[in-house]
């Protein structure tokens, strides 16, 4: 079964339309990126996936069922952007509540809702009030609370917006861990985490869904990204192209360079570039198999 089927699916807001005529079909599996400039209509396709506003025209259905219904309950969660916690429940019992909603027993729900918390680090604060709570604590146990039940499919607005490096790491730890049982589709403006979280990435513009790039592509693809520590940047392309089987090479910013290659074997081709490099003294930071997802959407 479809994990999400979307066909001509469109959402005019008055006279402006946020989403056009968007086709997609989605299977279980690794998390999904949603990415899309600012106003691309990111939040609206996740709005009218929850079932939060209905689509002006097209259909869209989830796990089978139309978004909303009651089939639905338990088997996808979402954490909005805006996620707030009620201000005068502490957060072990709204846990709990939103346990009970999905059908679980109050002791059922409680050690549910304590399970949720401890996967995001946070058992220890399960009777604190939300007002005690610091912006990033809060967005986990936001996201504690889209885990509940285990849902098959999560949306997943911004989750480590505003989350220290040491938080937002936790975070896709846990999101990559739980992506057997659980398909993740984050929508987000950081692409370095989406490259590293994310099998597929759709980009929306201006409400269409404009590319559908595999993030597998780059195993088989022939290119490389290079990022050098120090280097001399002209002699760098120059001494890459006097290499055997290479095509091209590019500067695409300050010290990272894209390398074209025609060989069946990376490592002939990687073991060049060393001898390159020990010859010109010159140190590297990284070699990248295929392209930076940047690059993939933006050239
Ligand atoms: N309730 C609304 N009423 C009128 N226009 C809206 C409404 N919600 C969204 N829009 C418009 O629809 C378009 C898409 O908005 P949406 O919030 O879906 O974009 P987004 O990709 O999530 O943006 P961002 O990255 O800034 O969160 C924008 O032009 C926005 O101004």
């Amino acid at each position: 079964m479809r994990l999400i089927e979307c066909k001509g699916l469109s959402k005019s807001y008055g006279s402006k339309q946020a989403l056009k005529q968007v086709d997609l079909t989605l299977d279980a599996g690794t998390p999904i990126a949603l990415v899309g400039p600012n106003g691309a209509g990111k939040t609206t396709l996740f709005s009218l996936l929850c079932g939060y506003i209905t689509p002006t025209s097209g259909e869209v259905s989830l796990l089978g069922h139309k978004p909303g219904d009651a089939a639905l309950l338990g088997r996808m969660a979402s954490l909005p952007q805006d996620a707030t916690l009620d201000p005068n429940f502490d957060i072990l019992t709204q846990l709990v509540l939103f346990g009970t909603l999905q059908g679980l027993s109050k002791k059922e729900a409680k050690l549910e809702a304590l399970r949720v918390l401890s996967l995001v680090d946070l058992a220890d604060c399960a009777s604190q009030k939300p007002k005690s709570l610091s912006h990033g604590m809060a967005k986990r146990v936001a996201i504690a609370q889209s885990l509940i039940g285990s849902p098959e499919i999560v949306l997943l607005d911004e989750p480590t917006a505003g989350l220290d490096p040491a938080n937002a790491k936790k975070i896709r730890e846990l999101v990559r861990e739980l992506s057997g049982k659980t398909t993740f589709i984050i929508s987000s403006h950081n692409l370095d985490e989406l490259e590293k979280l994310c099998g597929q990435v759709l980009y929306l513009e201006l409400g269409q869904l404009t590319q559908s790039v595999s993030m597998d592509d780059n195993q088989q693809s022939q290119f490389l990204t290079l990022t050098m520590q120090q280097c001399d940047s002209e002699k760098l392309l120059d001494g890459v192209m006097g290499l055997a089987d290479i095509n091209s090479i590019e500067k695409k910013q300050h010290n990272e360079f894209l390398i074209k290659h025609n060989s069946e074997e990376d490592y002939a081709i990687e073991s060049a570039l060393f001898t390159l490099f020990k010859q010109n003294s010159w140190q590297y930071k990284a070699i990248l198999k295929g392209r930076t997802l940047e690059d993939k959407l933006f050239s």
